[in-house]
């Protein structure tokens, strides 16, 4: 498949060498008004390819991106220490003025694949700028909090990540619901798993949990200034579920009519993703603390989406 990247930079570069490692694209094209690291980061990620599948990677502009299935949005600002993901919206909305149309008159047919920060509302503003259906247009979501949450509780558990069955939704940010109401290990609920091998579920470690998973950003941020790793893998992981069609269930946000009485509004549900981009919502059963949680989550999103104009 051929993808696009706009924004060449942590995060664009960091889903590139992704996608590029696992062979996902046979194509890649990079996009940056700084066409200088457009084209070094091109050719860095090139140099993995003989460790890899064959591909064609390159720098390109807008119109290089002609017939790309999926383009990955990751261009504009990223957090300082201690900023929000929200103070980013207005730089960051201005940016996508620029960027969406002009992907959109290069190939229209492409999914857009939002990473840019605060990505549920940047996907909004992009699935409205762009006229796409809200399935063809997905932001990250909490792809990259799931993974978080699943690799904090198999540590605890002492297991696999992968056999660690659980989600966060809502924005991916400060309101973000760590849904363990509804967590598995294996098929067994987590908290009676946890307690059969010994690691019970107390207070205090689910806690410490919900901490390093909801101020993973700012802790990383504070010692080296950005996160790119975790969210390269997490785009590359969605591009891998459009390109095989799988209809994997994976946390990622689209604009839905309403979510508990609140819309329209993008945060992140369990949705189904394959070639046709986000074809279902899977709503999971959640307890009242966690549903009211979500609510709160969509409330903060809305408010902030009606600040645009768009
Ligand atoms: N969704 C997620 O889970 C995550 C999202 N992010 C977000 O991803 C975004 C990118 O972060 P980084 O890569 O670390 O930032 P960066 O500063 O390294 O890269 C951003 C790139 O966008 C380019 N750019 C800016 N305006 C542009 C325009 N109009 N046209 C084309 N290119 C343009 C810049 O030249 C720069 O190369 C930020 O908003 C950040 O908050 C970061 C980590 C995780
Ligand atoms: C920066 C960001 O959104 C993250 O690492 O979660």
């Amino acid at each position: 498949m051929k993808v696009g990247i706009v924004g060449a930079g942590m995060v664009g570069s960091a889903a590139g060498f992704a996608l590029i490692l696992k062979g996902i694209a046979t194509e890649l094209v990079l996009v940056d008004r700084d066409a200088a690291r457009a084209r070094a980061e091109a050719e860095d990620i090139a140099h993995a390819v003989p460790f890899a599948a064959p591909a064609v990677v390159r720098a390109g502009d807008f119109d290089d991106l002609d017939g790309a299935g999926v383009v990955i949005l990751a261009c504009g600002v990223s957090q300082k220490r201690g900023e929000t993901r929200l103070a980013l919206l207005e730089r960051n909305a201005a940016v996508f003025r620029e960027v969406v149309g002009a992907v959109m008159a290069a190939c229209p047919g492409a999914i857009l694949l939002v990473a840019t920060n605060p990505v549920d509302i940047m996907g909004q503003v992009a699935q409205a700028l762009s006229g796409l259906p809200p399935g063809r247009v997905i932001g990250s979501g909490t792809i990259l909090d799931t993974a978080r949450f699943r690799w904090l509780v198999g540590r605890h558990l002492g297991i696999s990540p992968g056999s660690v069955h659980a989600y966060v939704l809502g924005e991916h940010g400060d309101s973000e619901v760590l849904a363990w109401s509804n967590a598995r290990a294996g098929s067994v609920p987590l908290a009676s798993f946890a307690a059969q091998v010994g690691a019970p579920l107390t207070a205090a470690v689910r806690e410490r949990i919900d901490e390093g998973v909801r101020r993973a950003a700012y802790t990383i941020i504070a010692g080296k200034g950005a996160t790119w790793h975790g969210i390269g893998a997490g785009l590359a992981r969605i591009v891998a579920a459009i390109r095989g069609d799988e209809q994997a269930v994976l946390s990622v946000s689209t604009v839905e009519p309403e979510v508990l009485g609140v819309g329209p509004v993008a945060l992140s549900l369990p949705r189904l993703v394959g070639r046709e981009g986000v074809t279902a919502t899977l709503w999971p059963e959640l307890d009242d603390a966690e549903t009211g949680a979500l609510l709160a989550s969509a409330t903060i999103l809305r408010a902030q989406v009606e600040t645009l104009r768009f």
